[in-house]
């Protein structure tokens, strides 16, 4: 007789605390927009915060690297390193020294918007290079994707979606702008959307604003959501992260 098949362990939605860092500073944005920020002070302090608080992950973004203000790859390098958790990092990351300077912070991955955009031919390269350790940030105003700090327009989701998934690209972190900083729950229409347009997995972004939120989006882990980031809303206090991974559980 063949011993049975142990039955699949359901996935755990992964909960990614973000870190973005202007001017040195954790912020967060509202809608994305230059100006908007509240700072939350020292980025290494917010991240180690995330990490000594169960975090299997960081979201780390250079925001003046994405709106192209400078960068602080410094500070971002000196963030990552001090890391033991996995750590997924984008803004700015748009040709071959951004991307060598990235990976060699020794992050598990990165994550290109605009690079995806404007340089697709590129972006294929990478992929074809790097594999997993590249997603592509599919930042969108309803289906329309923007680059450069989203501040412009950069083609249709869909078609995106279809040509980076025919050059092999592993992962996808999609960002409702209309949504991100707002707190005002995340866009779950969107996402299942995705899901249905691509095998590859899913991390959402952007609204996030209570456990509830975090239980709606875990729910669609069989569709393809892999993780979900969460920024204000542990800022803010809405919840804590040690609350957050108990509700995900
Ligand atoms: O995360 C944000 O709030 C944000 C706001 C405005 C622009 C970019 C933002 N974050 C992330 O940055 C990368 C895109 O950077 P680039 O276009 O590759 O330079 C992407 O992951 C965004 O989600």
């Amino acid at each position: 007789m063949t011993a049975p098949t142990p039955a699949a362990t359901p996935r755990r939605l992964e909960l990614l605390p973000a870190v973005d860092v202007r001017d040195g500073q954790a912020v967060r944005l509202v809608h994305g927009e230059s100006g908007s920020e509240t700072s939350y002070g020292d980025p290494l302090a917010a991240a180690l915060t995330w990490q000594r608080a169960g975090a299997e992950w960081l979201h780390l973004v250079d925001l003046d690297a994405a709106f192209g203000t400078g960068d602080n790859r410094e500070r971002i390098a000196e963030v990552a390193r001090a890391m033991d958790i996995k750590v997924e990092l984008s803004g700015g990351i748009r040709d071959d020294d951004t991307l060598a300077a990235a990976l060699a912070t020794g992050c598990t991955r990165v994550n290109l918007g605009t690079a995806a955009l404007e340089t697709p031919e590129w972006v294929a390269k990478v992929i074809a290079e790097h594999g997993d350790r590249i997603a592509v940030g599919l930042d969108v105003r309803g289906t329309t994707l923007r680059g450069r700090g989203w501040t412009r327009d950069g083609g249709d989701l869909y078609e995106t979606l279809a040509r980076l998934d025919a050059e092999g690209c592993a992962r996808y972190v999609v960002t409702d702008i209309a949504k991100d900083g707002t707190l005002k729950g995340p866009n779950l229409e969107l996402l299942r959307n995705v899901c249905a347009a691509t095998d590859k997995p899913v991390v959402a972004s952007g609204g996030v604003s209570s456990l509830d939120d975090l239980r709606a989006i875990a729910a669609l882990v069989p569709e393809g959501v892999e993780g979900a980031i969460v920024g204000k809303a542990l800022y803010a206090g809405a919840f804590t992260l040690e609350e957050a991974l108990v509700a995900v559980r």
